[in-house]
């Protein structure tokens, strides 16, 4: 069981962190807010290096908007598939017979307009954060990233606790580059690796 658990999160959250980290790059107005929210809401323990507890992390509502936006457009697990032992009607409308397997992209959804709106294809953390300043909760078969229904994933909880702890820590030390001209593409299998891995500077932040 703890090797299944270990198994099941040490991967995906590796690949969630390389998309994260290259998303801040490209998006300099993303990083900045991110930056002053820590800069805003320090941990009470060691705030020279933003190593923030379970408690402190969920604070940080901008953050998180950022990690759910990665994940939304960067799926560790780009497509996921269920067999139907009867046959089922689905919420569109689609009849599947008996014995079929139905396979659906959780990377694909998130680039239908029809699930979020004109603006699918744009990397906007505010999509997750309503008007009065809270988390926007987006059902499961919106965002399909960590699964839905029973077969859920089972540590998509603890998930967004490590990537927001990890991810504040390394963005407060460190500023972080693509290397000029480094391709950057999908690896589209199982996970949802990048086809060239991620070639970059880092240097510490004056801070
Ligand atoms: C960003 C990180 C993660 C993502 C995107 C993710 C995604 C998923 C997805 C899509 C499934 C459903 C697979 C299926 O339908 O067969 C799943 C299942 C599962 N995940 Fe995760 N996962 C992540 C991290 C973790 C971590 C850290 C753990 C453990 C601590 C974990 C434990 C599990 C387990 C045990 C299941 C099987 C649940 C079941 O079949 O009842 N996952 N995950």
């Amino acid at each position: 069981m703890v090797i299944n658990l270990l198994a099941a999160g040490r991967s995906t959250i590796a690949v969630a962190l390389v998309w994260f980290f290259w998303s801040m790059a490209n998006n300099p107005r993303v990083e900045s807010k991110v930056l002053a929210e820590l800069a805003a809401n320090p941990p009470a323990v060691n705030r020279q290096h933003r190593l923030y507890n379970e408690e402190e992390v969920n604070c940080l509502t901008y953050l998180h908007a950022a990690i759910m936006e990665t994940l939304r457009l960067y799926p560790p697990l780009p497509i996921n598939h269920k067999w139907a032992m009867e046959a089922d009607l689905l919420p569109s409308g689609h009849h599947v017979r008996p014995k079929t397997r139905v396979f659906f992209s959780a990377y694909a959804m998130a680039r239908m307009e029809d699930v979020w709106g004109p603006d699918c294809n744009e990397f906007k953390p505010e999509r997750w954060i309503t008007e009065k300043g809270e988390i926007q909760l987006v059902p499961s078969h919106r965002f399909a990233t960590f699964n839905g229904g029973p077969r859920s994933c089972l540590g998509k909880e603890v998930s967004l606790i490590q990537l927001k702890i990890v991810a504040a820590a390394i963005l407060w030390r460190y500023k972080i580059w693509v290397v000029d001209g480094h391709p950057v593409s999908v690896a589209m299998s199982t996970m949802l690796n990048m086809k060239h891995g991620l070639r970059v500077w880092i240097s510490h932040r004056s801070t």
